[in-house]
């Protein structure tokens, strides 16, 4: 059964345009940020200025500072806070919990404690019967709070769920899928993100095409060696959720990870150009997890080791490069 309310946790510009998608449908939304005088600043406006400017607020959105009464508010609840803040909402919100709640999310990264799925953290804390599930794929939030016609993958290991969600979500503007593959979703969302500042710091370097065709493709393999590993589906990552996020961060300067690749190849340093982004830019984070899960389970990812060590190592970009190409010769569809 769809229901018809929902709390969002998290204000940022993706929380905010879920909230006005959800709304749109005809959804009583009620959103909750962290920080009471930017709510107070949201609920006088009717918009978020700051993260989502010229996207007015259906008159059923509402904002609230206190997670208790988000948490009050509907048995069904969506993060999208970013991935460094995940844990702590879902320890500050589990007091307050409905015994049935049911938990979604939009975050893409890790658990950057150790590394782990967001779908393995949340049935940790809560218990392994509380439905789950997460929404992924190419959807720059202007361009969903501008209505331009989007598509987004939803996977859950219960099929009710992900259905109940897609109805909830689905307009004519805004198409939804179901998936069960909540592995090879979060995995091709997170590991993205790295591939997007890999293919900004070769634009940043005044490389072409050529080269950012290369960076997606060989990308995509590393995704895809990662997210097999970990149990995810192939063809998950030829779909939304994989290739479909993979070409639209790597390719449009919308994209802060994308932004940020480019401002390094540029020759700045990494703090002024994530200070000027002044958003999340969630490959940094999922660079090192990424790096450190390739390690642990054997899996050979060079794009992703070389902007683990541009961005933690102080290698230079174009010397990232050149260890890209000058490694040794083999055949492009070796698994390794
Ligand atoms: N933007 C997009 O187009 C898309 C984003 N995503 C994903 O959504 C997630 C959120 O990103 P996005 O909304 O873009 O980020 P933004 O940079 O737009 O906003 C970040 C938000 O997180 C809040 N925040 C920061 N720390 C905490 C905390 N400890 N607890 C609660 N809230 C906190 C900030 O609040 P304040 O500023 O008040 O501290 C702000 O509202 C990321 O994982 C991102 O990858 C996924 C698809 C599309
Ligand atoms: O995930 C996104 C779109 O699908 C947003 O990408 P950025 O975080 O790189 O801006």
């Amino acid at each position: 059964m769809t229901a018809r309310k929902i709390g969002i946790l998290g204000a940022g510009s993706w929380g905010t345009a879920l909230a006005i998608q959800a709304a749109r449908t005809g959804c009583d939304v009620l959103l909750w940020g962290h920080h009471p005088q930017h709510m107070d600043v949201l609920a006088g406006d009717r918009e978020n200025k700051r993260y989502l400017p010229g996207a007015a607020f259906p008159a059923n959105l509402s904002v609230t500072a206190d997670l208790r009464e988000a948490s009050r508010f509907s048995d069904l609840l969506l993060i999208a806070v970013p991935s460094h803040a995940f844990k702590a909402t879902l320890e500050q919100l589990k007091p307050f919990a409905a015994d049935n709640i049911k938990i979604a999310w939009a975050t893409k990264g890790f658990n950057p404690d150790n590394g782990s799925l967001l779908h393995e953290l949340v049935t940790s804390l809560f218990s392994a019967e509380t439905p789950v599930a997460v929404l992924s794929g190419p959807t720059f939030a202007h361009e969903v709070a501008a209505e331009l016609p989007t598509a987004i993958t939803i996977a859950s290991p219960q099929d009710n769920f992900s259905n109940e969600l897609t109805h909830l979500f689905h307009s004519n503007r805004f198409r939804t899928y179901t998936s069960t593959d909540i592995i090879g979703v979060e995995v091709g969302g997170a590991v993205k993100n790295v591939m997007a500042i890999a293919a900004g710091i070769a634009d940043g370097l005044g490389f072409g095409a050529n080269t950012r065709a290369a960076l997606i493709t060989r990308g995509l393999t590393e995704i895809i060696r990662l997210g097999l590993r970990l149990g995810g589906h192939q063809e998950t990552f030829m779909g939304l959720a994989g290739l479909g996020d993979l070409i639209l961060t790597c390719t449009d300067n919308q994209s802060r990870n994308r932004r940020l690749g480019i401002a390094l190849g540029r020759g700045q340093a990494l703090e002024p150009a994530m200070r000027e982004i002044g958003q999340e830019v969630e490959g940094v984070l999922a660079a090192k997890e990424t790096y450190l899960l390739a390690q642990k389970h054997g899996i050979d990812m060079p794009i992703t080791e070389q902007a683990f060590k541009v961005l933690y190592e102080d290698l230079s970009p174009i010397a990232a490069v050149q260890n890209l190409l000058s490694r040794e010769l083999k055949s492009e569809s070796t698994g390794q």
